[in-house]
Formats: structure tokens, C-alpha cells, sequence
């Protein structure tokens, strides 16, 4: 049966499957939109379809258990992840099934209901939907009964909830948005698609790991997203570009958060909350430090043999190297156990400092202590202490004085715990399918989108510019530039915000990298080689000047298939300041490309590989210049990094900014660098917005409190 409607906006088909199914048909823009669904009759199973003409879309908010085990009414589900699946039941050739994947479980009330409806159209505000059918009625805001209705169609009519039971299935419907339908229509004919006003939930600038992970979590909340990339491709500095048969990553290979346990493997998280997935090469050696006085140590995935290792080499520091270690499971731990949402949220926070005090207590405490001044309370040896420094460098590019402990905990433990696991067919997979998730969820990405400000409305973030002059709206803006890019580049003649001065007072730009990307001949490794290394030959001083350390991943250790038969790819970064770049003749510039990328390969040759150099067959050299003009990010910078001594995270700001309605994500905010630090404050940030725009639950007089709290604590550091 279908429902006709010149325009359809929300329309549904029901139609009956052999046995026990029945199908719910949602059409043109319904499927996120839904808010809430809940069958009454656990036995009675239900598939979900939706027309091709609609961008698949996930399910989120839907109360909804496997499409092919059918709904049970007493596990309700909170999340459902939904993927694109092969065609399931007699349905129109132009319906296609979406396989629902179970998340988590949680059982809801009416409360958790209210909090979850965003309700069809919400996003578009258009949501007003009446059920016009036998025994259909609808009250608006609360919850109503249609005994045996089979059918029913939109109207234009009165919004609110609605509870239909359907076929001895009851659907429950919710919507807190108010437009009527006319006029929802009259602005879907007036072009609500792009560039009109306020068409959207959220612009996310910047296709970065970061932004990507906010833009899709705000998408399964049913929020509707457009990202804006500068480039041709997503990902930023996780990005890849492909030359002569082999595929480069642009940034780090490290990769964490890949697994499949504990609550801190975000990537996974971020890639299955939009139904992809990825297969990964688990990694068994994090890496291999070669260092001053003939240092070598390799950090094996097993903990156990780590330690040994590392007390082989010190014995006389033994427990010294438990204590310091222990002390970063003890933090390691206590994140594993929570939920991570937002910190800027009060009703979270407060909940997990209610169900988890003791985990949450040290955290508090460890949050503005750092790993060097930890390490000195059971480490001795200078030797001992550099290497911990090294480690730490790995993750900050400091030393461990400067590196927060909670971060250095993170990286230290989670090596052992869930592993670094390189993803099959390069790191840049993991943008394009959260790109390709996010456009499944009905929201947008616009490549060749080169924002060049952010549009200001009496001071309330509005949309953002492009340099060909477009212009896009949306209800809050959420720039993945850092903060210095957002705030000097983005907001250029704007007042700087006091928490933003605050930041720039604690923090300056770490220097940028000069990458080298190689093709190699196979035999010139040993066959045994490890694929990431940590190279700094003969003085630990050397170790944080620009050029001093060398970073080398070679991933085709792992996933042979990233370049030709017989080739391996090298991954080469250190560290390397814009200055030195800057202002030079093109001539002079390649000349030092070359000089800089030769002295490297010498160093690589004489500590690692000998004949490195006769076996390239493939080389391209990047600079901050390159960084800077790829990646757009001001002077090519890595990130933040501390001016002085900081106090641990205390200093690092969250995703709220002093701008109304515009918020920041990505390596400066809230923890820092890393893929799995900024995919965290990607999903702390979706959770800040979507509360700020009605998809998760807020308290105004608590946010204020904290918020403030939360500032002050900053200017302590
Ligand atoms: C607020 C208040 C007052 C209180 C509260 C308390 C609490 C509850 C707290 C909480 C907290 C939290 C949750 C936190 C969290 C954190 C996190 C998650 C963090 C993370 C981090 C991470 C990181 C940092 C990472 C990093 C990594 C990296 C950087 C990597 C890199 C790599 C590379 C560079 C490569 C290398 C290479 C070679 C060696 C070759």
C-alpha cells in the first residue's frame, strides 16, 4: 500500500512479507529522521527498507535489534549501527535493506525516549507529521495509540509524539520540531539543500580524523552535517596520495585505537557507529628505538616481554621501571572504564563521577601532573630517564617534563593492551570510509571547499565562506583548522576570545616535519625488519632539535599490497621548523630539499640499512611548506606544544569556544596530537553540539557552572 502525496516528505509503505514479516518502508528523507521506533510484540519481525532515491541513512535512535532476528521488545536498544546490505524481501526493485548491527544495549524510559526523539526532520525543522488514516489520531507532545492502523500518511498537521500501533506492532514516533509541513515544503521548493540559510546542524571544517569523527557522530544522532575539505581527498594529516603503485600515508602509520576490546579503541568505535569496518594487521612490534650509546630496545605488543627487555637493559632499575610503568596502567585503567562522551557535558560527567568516582577521582588527580615528573619518583638513571623521554617525544614531540601523564598513559599502556594495528590498504581507508559513512547518513562532504572565514551573525557563529564566495548556514560551526588557524585565518579582524589568548599564552606551534616518501627495493631490508623506528644516534640532547630524531615506518612490512611486488615503502618524518624553509628561491629550495633528504638517507644507511640509498627507486620530499599548503595549518605545525613547564591537560581547551555556536576539534583541542586523540575530541565534540542543539540531553544552569569551572581551571595552567 502506498500513500500518495504530491510532495512527499515523510511516507510510508507497509507491506507484507511471508511468515512473519512485515516491512516498514521509509521513504525520501524518513529513515534518520524516525526518532524512535519500538515494537510491542517481541515474536513479530521486521525488516527495514529504504528507496534508493534517498541516501542510505542510519538508523540512530531507532530502538531496533537485528532486521533478521526480529525486534525484542525488552531489549531496547539505544544505538543501532546500520549498513548498507544486500536486498532482503519482496520489496520494490527500488527499495534497498539495511542490515542493523546491534550496539549498545540499554533499556529506556520515557525520559531517555524524549531525550533520543530528535524526531523526523527535526534537522530540517520540519517534523510536523499527522497520521491520517483509520483510527489515526495524533496529539501533540504526548504519546497516542492507533489500534491496527495499517497505513497512514503525512499532513500537514500539529507535531509532537505520536504512537502508532501498526499491525499489533507499536511504532512510536517522536518529534520536538514545530514547522509545519507547508512550510517545511515551501522551504524544500524554496532550495533547502546547500548554500541556503541555516540548512544544516553542523558545518565541520576540515576533513581531519577529528572532524570526520564529529560530523559522523552528529550524524547518527540525526543531525545533518556538511564537512568542508580544502583538497581533493579526506583526512588531513591521516590522508594518503598514490604514486607509481604504491599508496603513501600522508602522516603517521602508529596507528591506535584499532581494537576490539576496551572502551578506548575509538577508530573502531568511529568506524562502526556508521556501519564500516576495517581489517587490520596487528602490529608486534610498536617500535624499535635505536638510540645513543647503542641503546636498542623494541616495544613488543606482549607487556611482559617489554619489561623484560627494557630491565635487561636496566637491571638495577627494575623497580623503578614497574613503579613508573604500573602508574601509567593505573590511569590506562581508569579511562578504559569510562564512557568517553565530553567533559564540557555536566550530566555526563556528573554520571560518570557517580557510577565511577574512584576511576574518575584519578584521573582528576593525574590531570595536570606530567610523566617526566612521575618517572623521576622511581627512575634514576639518566640513561633510563632519556629513554623514557624518547618515549614520550614519540607521543608529543616534548620531552616527558612536558608530556601530560594521562596522555603518556594512554599511548604507554594502550601499545600493550589493544595494540597498534595498521589498517589493510593504508591509514587513509579509515577517512574514506568514515567519509563514505557519513554520506550513508544522509549528511554531506564538499571537496574543493576551500573556507576562507566563518561568518559571524551578532556574534554567534553562522556558516562559513568559501574562496569562490559560496556561502553555507548552519546552526553551529565546527572548525577541525587548530585553533590558531580558526582564530587568526578563519576569524581574521575578530576580537581574540580571553580563553583563546589564554591558550596562546600556554602554548605555541610545535615545529612542522619534513617527510620523506620512498619506494625501495625489497632486499635491501633484512627480512626481519620491524616497521616503525625510532632512530637518534649519538647525543640525547639532539633529541628534540629539528632534524635530531628520526621517525621511519615501513608498512609494507606489514600490508605488502601498498606498493609494486619486490618494493617496500619508507615513511620518513623529523622534525623541522617553517623558518627554515621560508623565503628561499625555488632553486634554492629544491637544492635543500635534497641536501636535508640526503643526509637523512646517510644516517638511515650507516644506523639501519646499508645500500638504502642505491636500492630507492622512488623518492618525493615534503617540507612545512608542503604540510602547510596540503594540510592548510599555519606554519605547517604539528600541533600545540607546551611555551613552558605545563600542568599536565589542565591547559588544554575543550571544543566550546569564547565564539557563540562555533566549536573547535582536532590536535588543539582536548588531549592533543594522535589519530586517537583527536578522534576522542571528535566525539566529545559531537556530544557537546548535538546536547547544544537538542539531540542529547542538557542542562543550561549546570552547563553554565561547569563551563565556568572548566575555564577557570584552564587559567591555573
Ligand atoms: C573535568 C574535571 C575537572 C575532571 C574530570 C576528571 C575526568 C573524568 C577526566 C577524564 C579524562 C579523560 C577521559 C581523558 C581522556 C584522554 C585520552 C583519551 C587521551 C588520549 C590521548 C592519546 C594520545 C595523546 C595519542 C597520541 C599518539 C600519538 C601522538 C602517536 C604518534 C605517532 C607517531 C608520531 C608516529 C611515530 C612513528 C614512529 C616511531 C615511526
Amino acid at each position: 500500500m502506498t500513500l500518495a502525496h504530491s510532495l512527499p516528505v515523510l511516507e510510508f509503505m507497509s507491506s507484507s512479507l511471508p511468515g512473519n514479516h512485515n516491512t516498514l518502508i521509509l521513504n525520501r528523507h524518513s529513515p534518520t529522521k524516525l526518532g524512535f521506533i519500538r515494537p510491542t510484540n517481541p515474536k513479530q519481525k521486521f525488516n527495514f527498507f529504504v528507496s534508493q532515491k534517498v541516501k542510505p541513512i542510519g538508523f540512530f535512535g531507532c530502538n531496533l535489534c537485528d532486521s533478521n532476528s526480529g525486534f525484542n521488545s525488552r531489549q531496547l536498544f539505544y544505538e543501532c549501527y546500520a549498513a548498507q546490505s544486500s536486498r532482503i524481501g519482496p520489496s520494490s526493485r527500488k527499495h534497498k535493506a539495511f542490515s542493523i548491527k546491534r550496539a549498545k544495549t540499554r533499556a529506556l524510559n520515557d525520559h531517555q525516549l524524549f531525550s533520543m526523539g530528535s524526531g523526523f526532520y527535526s534537522s530540517r525543522q520540519l517534523g510536523t507529521s499527522r497520521l491520517t488514516s483509520s483510527g489515526c489520531k495524533i496529539l501533540s507532545g504526548g504519546a497516542l495509540r492507533i489500534p491496527n492502523t495499517k497505513s497512514f500518511k503525512h499532513s500537514s498537521g500539529i507535531s509532537g509524539a505520536c504512537e502508532v500501533n501498526w499491525s499489533n506492532h507499536k511504532f512510536e514516533l517522536r518529534s520536538k520540531s514545530v514547522l509545519s509541513v507547508d512550510k517545511a515544503v515551501e522551504r524544500e521548493r524554496s532550495g533547502g539543500g546547500l548554500g541556503s540559510e541555516n540548512s544544516y546542524d553542523a558545518i565541520v571544517i576540515g576533513s581531519g580524523i577529528g572532524g570526520l569523527v564529529a560530523a559522523t557522530q552528529l550524524a547518527v544522532k540525526g543531525a545533518r552535517v556538511l564537512v568542508l575539505e580544502k583538497y581533493v581527498i579526506p583526512g588531513g594529516s591521516s590522508g594518503y596520495y598514490q604514486r607509481d603503485g604504491y599508496t603513501f600515508d600522508v602522516g603517521s602509520s602508529v596507528m591506535f585505537g584499532f581494537s576490539d576490546k576496551g572502551n578506548l579503541n575509538l577508530i573502531t568505535q568511529a568506524l562502526a557507529a556508521v556501519g564500516c569496518e576495517m581489517q587490520v594487521i596487528p602490529d608486534p612490534t610498536t617500535v624499535h628505538f635505536h638510540l645513543p650509546n647503542n641503546l636498542s630496545v623494541r616495544v613488543h605488543r606482549e607487556y611482559r616481554e617489554f619489561i623484560a627487555e627494557l630491565t635487561d637493559k636496566f637491571p638495577h632499575e627494575k623497580e623503578g621501571i614497574l613503579k613508573f610503568y604500573g602508574e601509567c596502567w593505573k590511569i590506562f585503567n581508569a579511562l578504559n572504564s569510562l564512557e568517553l562522551k565530553s567533559l564540557e557535558e555536566p550530566i555526563y560527567l556528573f554520571g560518570q563521577f557517580f557510577q565511577k568516582p574512584i576511576e574518575c577521582l584519578t584521573l582528576a588527580y593525574y590531570l595536570p601532573q606530567n610523566a617526566g615528573d612521575i618517572a623521576r619518583k622511581y627512575i634514576k638513571d639518566p640513561q633510563l630517564l632519556s629513554f623514557i623521554d624518547a618515549e614520550c617525544f614519540i607521543v608529543s614531540t616534548v620531552n616527558a617534563l612536558l608530556t601530560p601523564m594521562i596522555n603518556a598513559s594512554m599511548v604507554l599502556c594502550d601499545r600493550h593492551f589493544g595494540g597498534i594495528n595498521y589498517p589493510v590498504g593504508g591509514v587513509g581507508g579509515i577517512a574514506k570510509s568514515l567519509a563514505k559513512g557519513l554520506i550513508d547518513q544522509g549528511s554531506e562532504i564538499l571537496y574543493k571547499a576551500n573556507v576562507t572565514s566563518i561568518i559571524l551573525e551578532q556574534g554567534k557563529a553562522v556558516g562559513a565562506r568559501l574562496s569562490d564566495g559560496r556561502e553555507y548556514f548552519a546552526k553551529t560551526i565546527i572548525s577541525n583548522a587548530t585553533r590558531w588557524d580558526t582564530f587568526g585565518n578563519l576569524l581574521k579582524g575578530e576580537r581574540l576570545p580571553k580563553e583563546e589568548e589564554n591558550f596562546q599564552k600556554v602554548y605555541v606551534k610545535a615545529p612542522s616535519f619534513l617527510s620523506i616518501h620512498m619506494g625501495v627495493k625489497a632486499e635491501t631490508l633484512p627480512p626481519d625488519t620491524d616497521c616503525h623506528h625510532f632512530v637518534l644516534e649519538n647525543d640525547w640532547k639532539k633529541l628534540e632539535e629539528p632534524y635530531g630524531s628520526i621517525f621511519l615506518s615501513i608498512p609494507t612490512v606489514l600490508d605488502s599490497s601498498l606498493a609494486p611486488e619486490g618494493r617496500h615503502i619508507l615513511h620518513i618524518f623529523t622534525t623541522s621548523a617553517m623558518e627554515d624553509w621560508e623565503g628561499l628561491p625555488r632553486k634554492d629550495y629544491e637544492a635543500k630539499k635534497e641536501i636535508v633528504a640526503d643526509e637523512i638517507i646517510r644516517r638511515l644507511e650507516k644506523k639501519l640499512f646499508p645500500g638504502l640509498r642505491s636500492s630507492i627507486v622512488f623518492m618525493e620530499v615534503g617540507t612545512p611548506k608542503t604540510h602547510r599548503r596540503y594540510l592548510a595549518r599555519d606554519k605547517g605545525t604539528y600541533g600545540p606544544m607546551p611555551r613552558g613547564t605545563p600542568k599536565g591537560l589542565l591547559g588544554m581547551p575543550f571544543n566550546t569556544t569564547g565564539v557563540d555556536s562555533l566549536y573547535c576539534v582536532g590536535d588543539s583541542c582536548f588531549p592533543g596530537q594522535g589519530v586517537i586523540a583527536v578522534a576522542f575530541s571528535g566525539v566529545m565534540c559531537a556530544h557537546r553540539v548535538a546536547a547544544d542543539i537538542g539531540l542529547e540531553k542538557k542542562s543550561p544552569i549546570l552547563d553554565a557552572a561547569l563551563l565556568r569551572l572548566l575555564g577557570w581551571l584552564r587559567t591555573l595552567a
